[in-house]
Parts: structure tokens; C-alpha cells; sequence
């Protein structure tokens, strides 16, 4: 196609400097060395993966550095990052335009813009969010004047907050009947429970393993009965470097709402005015009596009680960033808004690829594997979308790259390991699947999800060095029924078995 005049262009340009549009750069700096790959990007700084390790098949580990720009280009001479917000594209001229006021032109586009928390009450200014350094450090310094905050929402970002912040008193309010419902089912909540109170923090004791099986059972701590239930975003331990804590002396001190959402906010003057009665952090479960402090702001559960706080953070997910794309653009979009790909990350328009936390993977999956809006998932998802297009440049066919064979995770929660393998959460199988719990309180948590005989997916949390093995039989799908409860006797080596 022509140029226009005026107007840069390059064979590719990728949108956005997060995990996936700098991984999508990269390999197709790797590929096309003597080609020009033009980065824009919003955010002054860029996030790039160092000390990548796979850890097994499809696990993977990596740290997520802020960089400047001009690292990335030393290291790759070929890409240009040219920092400027994308605000239109034009998909029938292959034409993008910055808030610079500039446009270029491309033959293969990579969108990559990420997503932006999806706040509640969004535009309260009592009403936080977290996703890039700016709002997590606005965060902290909200809570470091705080006595008290409301946390909203169940996922990831919650559950790290809630152990992590100090000296404050944290409301969660969770529309699930247990925490964590993103990543567990409410067994492993209720293992991790106690390490919410510091107080009631326990030593480490002896491995006592007990092992369970199936759903049903009417032991005390039966397995849980299946549900059908159903600017750059931070990195790995974003929280370490920051001080996370309010005005008070004690550790953590966390009462948890279920089964509710927030119905309404009240700034402090319209609580007066309606004469409610708040809530005091209660006491034991106990205490309802009514608090004598006046709060900045009050929130009003479904469940009908009213808390006052200081500021409440939303933690209720992210839209995808795909404003500035639409315009004119007839994209096929996803229930979840993201830009809908195909199996070669593929949008529904010519020369427009999208990877990581802006798409949506619309190709029929592997049994076991699902999207997450994850940082792993942005990285291979931007490498993959380059091989894509560049296999698509030079007329090549590609296969589905291997890590979407396996959901796998591996992260950290209440200072346990945590691994998620699979249909961790038995997601889509119905009622029709078994569940095998074995667990040490305090020290172990595995649930493995069974289905005619087949591993369909694990939750691992502590060290329990099955992730490998338990990875290798969720792939190969090996029929199983014949070990039975052995599949998870700690007095079996289990990788012996079936070596
Ligand atoms: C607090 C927090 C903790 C998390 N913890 C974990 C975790 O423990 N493990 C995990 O796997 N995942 C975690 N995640 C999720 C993970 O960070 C994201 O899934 C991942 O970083 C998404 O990468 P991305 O490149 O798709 O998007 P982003 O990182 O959001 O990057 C998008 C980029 O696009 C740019 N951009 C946006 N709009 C435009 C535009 N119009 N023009 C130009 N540029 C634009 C932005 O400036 C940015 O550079 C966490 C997320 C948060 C917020
Ligand atoms: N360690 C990790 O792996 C980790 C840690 C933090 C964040 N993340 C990722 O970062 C992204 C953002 O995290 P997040 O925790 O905001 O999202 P999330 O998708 O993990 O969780 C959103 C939670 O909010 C709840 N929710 C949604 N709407 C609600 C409403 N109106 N009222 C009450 N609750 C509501 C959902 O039920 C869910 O529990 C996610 O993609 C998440 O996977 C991952």
C-alpha cells in the first residue's frame, strides 16, 4: 500500500508496552532483523520478562521489570517504541493515529493495550483501584491515613491485598460463600482461613495427611461438594516494595461479609442525613453494636449492614482496553469485551492480531486449558502472535503453540505456593466429575479433579512437589481408576508409580 504522506510506516506495529505487546516486539525483532518494528505505547515505561525459568512442560516463573524504552532498543535495534497513546485506527486505510497527533501506516497490527480494572460505583472518588504503579501507590498512601477500608471482590487481587495489608481494619465483602472463588473452591479457602488472623498463626506442624475422596462424604472435613458454579498492569510481588499499612499497631484484622454485594455508597453527609446506624468492626463474629465514629464513607451491603471506612478498593476484575479501536473498526467482541481471536491470535479483521489482556481467545480449546487475564498467558500469547504473524508473512502454516494444551499457574497466597493446573476448579465439567482432597492443615492443600477415570486438574498449594507429575497425567489423560485413593497416598511415591 502507499504511504501517505506524512505518515511513518513499518511491516509491523505492536500497541502497547505491558507483558505482551514488549514479548510480541521482541520475537518479531527476533525474526525480521533487518525490518523495523514500531512499539506505541501509552505508558513511559515498559514491562519486560527477565529471568524467564519453565519451571515444567507449561509452568512457567519469570520476574516483570519496569524498563525504559531505550533498553528495550538496545537490546533490539530494530524496534522503535514511539511513546504515544493510540487514539483511532483505521483498519480499512491500515492506519493508526497517536494523541501526538501523528499517524503511521502498517501491513500486520498487533493490538496489545491490556484492560483496566472494572471498578463498582466506578468515578466515586472513595472507590480505588489497582492495575500500574500510579494507583497502587495512590493506594498506599490512602491507606497509610487509614483505620479501616472495605474490600470488594473475591479474585487474585483481593486475596493479596487482604494478607497483606497491616494496621488496618479490612471489611471483605465477597458475593462467593468462601474466599478466593477465582482461583479455589471453599475447602482450600478454609485452609487458608487462618492465616488471615496473625494472631491465631500456627506453628508448623507434623504431616498428618488426611485424604478424602469424592464429594458427598459426611466426615467433618469432607471434600467439598462440586459446584457448577460457576497504564501496565503490575508485576510479581508488586506489593513488596510498598508499605501497606494503615494507622493502627495490630497485624492483620480481617472480618469477612459472604454471600453480598454493595448496594450503596454514602458520603458522610448524606449517612447523617438518613440517620443509619454503622457498624463497628466486629468482635469474635459478635459484635453488631453500632459505631460511634463518624467514617468518611459508608458502604451498604446487600446482606443490609452498613459499614463506615475509609476508602473502599474495588477488586472486581478488568475490561478490556479496546475504546480507541473501535471506532469504525467492526471488531467481533467477546462476552467479556475483549477482542475476539482465532487459534492464530487472529482478530476479526485483516492484518490485526490482539494478544494478552485485550483479547479474547475465541478458538475451541484444549480441554484443559481456559483463558485468565494472567501475565504468563500475556507472554505466550504475545510470542505466539508473533510467530503467527510472521508465519503469516512469509506464507507459512503454524500449529497451536503447546502451552495453550494446559491451563498451569503457579503464584502465591497467603505466603503458600500455589499451583493451578487444568480445570483446577472443575470449570464447564458439571456435576459430572469426582474430587480427591488430601490435606495437612497448615502445610498442604491438593485437590486433584477427576473425570471417568482421568486427571482434569489440580490445586496445589504449599510445597508439595506434584506439579510436574500431576501435570504430565492432566496431558497424557492416562486412565487412573485403578490407583484409586493411592493417586494421592503420601506414603506412595507417586512419580515412581508411573515412571
Ligand atoms: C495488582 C495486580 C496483580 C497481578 N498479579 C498477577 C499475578 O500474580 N500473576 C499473574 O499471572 N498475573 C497477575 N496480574 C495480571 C497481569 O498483570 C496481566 O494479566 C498482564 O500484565 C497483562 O499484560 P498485557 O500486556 O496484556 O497488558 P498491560 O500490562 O495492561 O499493558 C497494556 C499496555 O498497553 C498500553 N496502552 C493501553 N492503551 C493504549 C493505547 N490506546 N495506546 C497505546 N498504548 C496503550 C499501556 O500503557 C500498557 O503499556 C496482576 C494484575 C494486577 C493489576
Ligand atoms: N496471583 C495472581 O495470579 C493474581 C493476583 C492478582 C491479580 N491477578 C489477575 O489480575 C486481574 C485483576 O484481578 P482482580 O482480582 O481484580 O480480578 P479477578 O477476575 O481475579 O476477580 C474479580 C472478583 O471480583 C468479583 N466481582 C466481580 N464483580 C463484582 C461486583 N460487582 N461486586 C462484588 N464482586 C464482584 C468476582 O466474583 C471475582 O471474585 C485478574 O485477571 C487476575 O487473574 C492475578
Amino acid at each position: 500500500m502507499a504511504a501517505a504522506p506524512g505518515a511513518a510506516r513499518s511491516r509491523f506495529v505492536v500497541v502497547g508496552g505491558g507483558i505482551a505487546g514488549v514479548t510480541c516486539a521482541e520475537k518479531l525483532a527476533m525474526e525480521f532483523p533487518s525490518e523495523d518494528i514500531f512499539l506505541m505505547t501509552a505508558s513511559p515505561v515498559l514491562k519486560a520478562v527477565t529471568n524467564f525459568r519453565q519451571v515444567s512442560k507449561t509452568l512457567e516463573e519469570f520476574d516483570v521489570e519496569e524498563q525504559p524504552s531505550s533498553l528495550l532498543e538496545k537490546r533490539y535495534p530494530n524496534i522503535k517504541v514511539i511513546q504515544s497513546g493510540v487514539k483511532q485506527l483505521r483498519s480499512d486505510e491500515h492506519k493508526i493515529f497517536t494523541e501526538d497527533g501523528k499517524e503511521y501506516m502498517y501491513e500486520k497490527l498487533c493490538l496489545c493495550a491490556g484492560a483496566k480494572p472494572k471498578l463498582i460505583f466506578e468515578g466515586n472518588p472513595y472507590v480505588l483501584g489497582i492495575r500500574d504503579t500510579d494507583s497502587a501507590q495512590a493506594f498506599q498512601k490512602n491507606l497509610a491515613q487509614a483505620e479501616r477500608i472495605v474490600v470488594v471482590g473475591n479474585g487474585g487481587i483481593a486475596l493479596e491485598l487482604v494478607y497483606e495489608i497491616q494496621g488496618c481494619e479490612v471489611i471483605w465483602a465477597i458475593k462467593d460463600k468462601a474466599i478466593g472463588n477465582t482461583f479455589f473452591d471453599a475447602g482450600a479457602a478454609e485452609f487458608l482461613i487462618p492465616k488471615l488472623s496473625a494472631e491465631k498463626r500456627e506453628a508448623p506442624i507434623q504431616c498428618k495427611r488426611t485424604k478424602y475422596t469424592m464429594e458427598g462424604s459426611e466426615e467433618k472435613e469432607r471434600p467439598i461438594a462440586a459446584s457448577d458454579k460457576l497504564g501496565s498492569a503490575l508485576g510479581p510481588d508488586w506489593h513488596e516494595g510498598l508499605s501497606l499499612k494503615g494507622t493502627k499497631e495490630f497485624s492483620h484484622k480481617v472480618h469477612i461479609e459472604i454471600l453480598c454485594e454493595v448496594k450503596k455508597i454514602y458520603l458522610q453527609q448524606e449517612f447523617l442525613q438518613l440517620q443509619q446506624t454503622s457498624l463497628a468492626f466486629p468482635k469474635e463474629e459478635k459484635n453488631v453494636e453500632s459505631d460511634e465514629v463518624l467514617w468518611p464513607v459508608y458502604v451498604e451491603l446487600t446482606n443490609g449492614k452498613i459499614y463506615g471506612c475509609n476508602f473502599i478498593v474495588s477488586a472486581t476484575g478488568v475490561v478490556p482496553n479496546v475504546t480507541p479501536f473501535l471506532a469504525g473498526n467492526n471488531f467481533a467482541l467477546g462476552e467479556d469485551g475483549g477482542l475476539k481471536v482465532d487459534k492464530h491470535m487472529h482478530t476479526s479483521l485483516p492484518d490485526i492480531y490482539a494478544a494478552g489482556d485485550i483479547c479474547t481467545a475465541s478458538w475451541e480449546p484444549s480441554p484443559v486449558w481456559h483463558q485468565m487475564r494472567l501475565w504468563t498467558q500475556a507472554r505466550q500469547m504475545g510470542w505466539y502472535a508473533a510467530k503467527c504473524m510472521a508465519a503469516d508473512t512469509l506464507g507459512e502454516s503454524i500449529d497451536l503453540d503447546f502451552s495453550f494444551e494446559l491451563f498451569a499457574h503457579v503464584t502465591k497466597f497467603f505466603n503458600y505456593k500455589v499451583v493451578v493446573l487444568g480445570k483446577y476448579n472443575a470449570q464447564g465439567l458439571g456435576l459430572d466429575h469426582e474430587l480427591m482432597l488430601r490435606c495437612t492443615k497448615g502445610q498442604e492443600y491438593v485437590k486433584v479433579v477427576m473425570q471417568s477415570g482421568r486427571m482434569m486438574g489440580a490445586v496445589l498449594i504449599g510445597d508439595t512437589d506434584l506439579e510436574e507429575t500431576f501435570e504430565n497425567l492432566i496431558l497424557n489423560q492416562m486412565d487412573l481408576s485403578a490407583y484409586g485413593e493411592d493417586l494421592l497416598n503420601p506414603d506412595i511415591d507417586i512419580e515412581d508409580y508411573f515412571d
